[in-house]
């Protein structure tokens, strides 16, 4: 028999009432949630709390940002680019691998020379996401696009509710230990880059979007967040079917009915209906059924939505625990937090309610699958998919990242890749049976025994930044540069040049004579300022 923990409606709300509970809600600001919703949260929370949810979701969204401990480092604001010489004069490399690089670096909003608020690696203290060693709420909305620390990666615009994917990671894997992780459904690439950051150079996150518009999104901000442990995938989820066993940690964040966004988006209100939380709740079991066994035995599954129901929360946690071998693991939230923990067929689950938590709405549960016999199945190569390199090819690739022997450089087609050596193999395989969009780091192309440098190597955390002079910009220049305009050669040397904002890569220029090519992705430019 499956068990569940929850808010129980109480017992003064009888069903007849239901039918009347959009007109009993007096104020105006709940008007326009759908009726079906009002009902089904005050089944869910009671009379008063349900009001106060509804009351909350009428309130401004609160923003917060995780930052990228691989690029920014406090709370001096000094990074740990791993070889960055202004930081370490000394020129030795700072080892920058798997777990936690840097504790906490808190930001401050700065502003530019036009007085525009931006992100800076310095003091937001007072404001962390309480579970999320990354995570900070900001005072008010920036403008990010003027931000050319946010174009760098050195932060990501998280939902501090999402954020809560790290307490469960800390909760359930040493730091450095190697992991194979999916993240089904992963664009645009919040819990990806979240997952990139926990699973270090040891570690391999798997980032799959079914929807290729969203998958192309979901690569610009990979390479932007540039660990370059990373492989993003364009699949659907019955494909996963062919790794048999072979991950240690999945997480499903499904698509669902959005009762989250209500605060942000309330156009997601007027397309919110009961036949769609239906919908979403059967697509939910679909996809964990198909990625079931993609996970290995006694490994870990994170299922989270942003919705608030429990036809999609907890009935799909249970019904997974009906027809799979699941079982529970510890993990807790501090009760300070104001997130109701709970559990679903005897499964950890934790609801972010906007009216007790500083978070849009979000909903996880966290379970282990039964340890039966590992067999680790791998399919077939389809196709050979990687070449390696000739000793003058190697060493011309490997100077242009701080750190080449931890990596393996590898032709694919025209380009030169760079993997973390303890996870290629599993690289290898996954790209001989999926459909890749992108892995590791992408470096370039070899024209005469010389790389051309791509725009994700200048991204990648670990950039050399020997092989080329580099160039600060002003915040005007920085974005210049970024909306694709001209720059004066004046300051640059001849060649190729790494350009950098508050000591962060931005992208590439050539100097050709009196004129410089400013190399930055046409497709990445601000156009709207
Ligand atoms: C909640 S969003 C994921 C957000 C993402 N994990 C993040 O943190 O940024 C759900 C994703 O599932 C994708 N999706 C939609 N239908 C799907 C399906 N049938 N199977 C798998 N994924 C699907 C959507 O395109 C969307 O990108």
């Amino acid at each position: 028999m499956v068990k569940r923990s929850l808010p129980r409606r109480p017992s003064s709300f009888s069903s007849r009432r239901a039918a009347a509970l959009p007109g009993e809600i007096e104020t105006t600001e709940i008007q326009p949630f759908p009726v079906g919703f009002c009902r089904s949260t005050e089944e869910l929370l009671g009379g008063s709390d349900a009001r106060s949810l509804l009351a909350a979701l009428d309130t401004p969204s609160p923003v917060s940002v995780r930052f990228n401990p691989y690029k920014v480092q406090g709370p001096s604001g000094q990074r740990i680019s791993g070889n960055d010489p202004s930081v370490n004069p000394t020129g030795e490399s700072v080892v920058v691998t798997g777990g936690n690089p840097i504790d906490s670096a808190p930001f401050s909003q700065g502003t530019d020379s036009g007085g525009t608020p931006l992100i800076r690696p310095a003091r937001l203290a007072g404001n962390e996401v309480p579970w999320c060693r990354y995570g900070y709420y900001l005072p008010q909305r920036p403008s990010f696009t003027l931000d050319p620390a946010f174009h760098a990666g050195a932060y990501y615009v998280q939902e501090a509710g999402s954020m809560f994917v790290e307490r469960i990671f800390r909760q359930l894997f040493e730091p450095d230990t190697p992991l194979r992780i999916l993240d089904l459904c992963a664009a645009p690439g919040g819990k990806t880059t979240l997952l990139s950051t926990l699973a270090g150079a040891s570690g391999l996150v798997v980032a799959n979007e079914v929807i290729r518009q969203r998958a192309g999104t979901l690569v610009d901000n990979v390479r932007k967040w540039g660990i370059g442990n990373t492989l993003v995938t364009n699949n659907d989820p019955s494909h996963f079917a062919s790794l048999r066993h072979y991950f240690d940690l999945v997480l499903v964040d499904a698509p669902c009915s959005g009762e989250g966004m209500f605060r942000k988006t309330p156009g997601a209100r007027t397309e919110w209906s009961e036949a769609n939380v239906k919908l979403c709740a059967a697509r939910g079991r679909r996809i964990l059924g198909d990625v079931w066994e993609a996970l290995r035995p006694g490994g870990i599954l994170v299922y989270s939505t942003c919705t608030f129901n429990v036809q999609e929360n907890e009935e799909t946690v249970e019904w997974l625990a009906s027809e799979y071998d699941c079982e529970p693991v510890d993990v807790t939230a501090d009760p300070a937090w104001g997130i109701v923990q709970g559990e679903a067929a005897g499964m950890a689950t934790f609801r972010f309610f906007p009216h007790r938590v500083q978070s849009e709405g979000f909903f996880a549960a966290v379970l282990r699958k039964g340890d039966g016999r590992v067999r680790v199945q791998v399919p077939k190569p389809r196709k050979a998919i990687f070449a390696p390199l000739a000793r003058r090819e190697g060493e011309e690739a490997a100077r242009w990242v701080g750190q080449p022997q931890q990596m393996l450089f590898q032709r694919v087609g025209e380009n030169i890749h760079a993997y973390y050596a303890p996870q290629f193999q599993a690289v290898r395989e996954i790209s001989e049976s999926l459909s890749v969009l992108c892995s590791g780091v992408l470096c370039g192309q070899l024209f005469g025994g010389k790389l051309r440098p791509e725009h994700s190597l200048a991204l990648f955390h670990d950039v050399s930044r020997r092989q080329v002079p580099v160039v600060e910009l002003s915040p005007d220049e920085a974005v210049a540069y970024l909306r694709k305009a001209d720059i004066s050669p004046v300051r640059l040397q001849e060649g190729i040049n790494l350009v950098t904002f508050d000591g962060l890569p931005l992208g590439w220029i050539k100097r050709i004579g009196a004129r410089s090519n400013n190399m930055y992705p046409k497709e990445l430019r601000i156009v709207n300022l």
